[in-house]
């Protein structure tokens, strides 16, 4: 098996026990991102992303370095959105794309099958596609509720997650869209086992505490 392979598998191994997955900016306005992104992963984050819209391509690299070095010291994986460019140059575990970005097989293309790569779904078709799509790893169904960290997209309700858990097989997939401790179990009860968040972490007082307490539930 070549190194390249080897680290596949070994992203692959982690991957499929990752069920608490974080979106975070590169917090310039919020506090120091490596003490972030060090609370988080000690609280039991599995995989942080680094979402930061605003961000021009040599700033998100910076703010990505600073993810992939903490990322390695803990033994998890880290995802970069969006942009192949980006992932490819930082050495992305997972790399993120939405309903209008790369197609799975171009992103295959570019990243090679040594990476996650996962899709955003809004609707039942979507969800189907994802599931039939073989070479993508995962998706994620949401808004579940609306959120300002996603301004302008409708709530989805627990009806999406639903379905998905009722026709994903094993194919992994992830709640995102307004979750907190709150709201967690009712999204566990309609068939969810994986979440994706990001004020429920990145905005708490106290990150690892609020990252343990997802988890204990997960
Ligand atoms: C893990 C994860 N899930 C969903 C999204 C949203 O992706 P997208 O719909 O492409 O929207 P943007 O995040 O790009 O605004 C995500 N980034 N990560
Ligand atoms: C980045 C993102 N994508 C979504 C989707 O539905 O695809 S919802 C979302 C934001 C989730 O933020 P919060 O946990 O703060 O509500
Ligand atoms: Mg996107």
């Amino acid at each position: 098996m070549s190194e390249q392979q080897k680290q596949g598998a070994r992203r692959r191994d982690a991957f499929a026990k990752a069920k608490l997955y974080v979106c975070v900016t590169a917090r310039q306005d919020h506090g120091d991102l490596r003490e972030f992104l060090h609370s988080a992963y000690e609280g039991g984050v599995d995989i942080i992303q680094l979402r930061d819209k605003k961000l021009e391509a040599a700033a998100e690299i910076r703010a990505i370095e600073v993810l992939a070095d903490v990322a390695r010291e803990h033994g998890k994986l880290f995802a970069v959105n969006d942009r192949a460019d980006v992932a490819l140059l930082t050495g992305a575990d997972v790399f993120h794309v939405g309903q209008g970005d790369l197609t799975t097989p171009q992103a295959r293309r570019l990243l090679g099958d040594g990476v996650i790569i996962g899709r955003s779904c809004l609707s039942r078709g979507q969800v189907d596609a994802a599931i039939a799509d073989h070479g993508l790893d995962y998706f994620c169904t949401g808004p579940v509720w609306e959120t300002p960290t996603k301004p302008g997209r409708a709530a989805v309700g627990l009806e999406l997650p639903r379905y998905a858990a009722e026709h994903a097989g094993d194919k992994p997939f992830f709640a995102i869209g307004g979750i907190d401790a709150q709201r967690l179990p009712a999204v566990l009860e309609c068939g969810a086992s994986r979440i994706v968040v990001v004020r429920a972490v990145t905005g708490a007082a106290d990150p690892e505490a609020a990252a343990r307490e997802l988890r204990a539930f997960l």
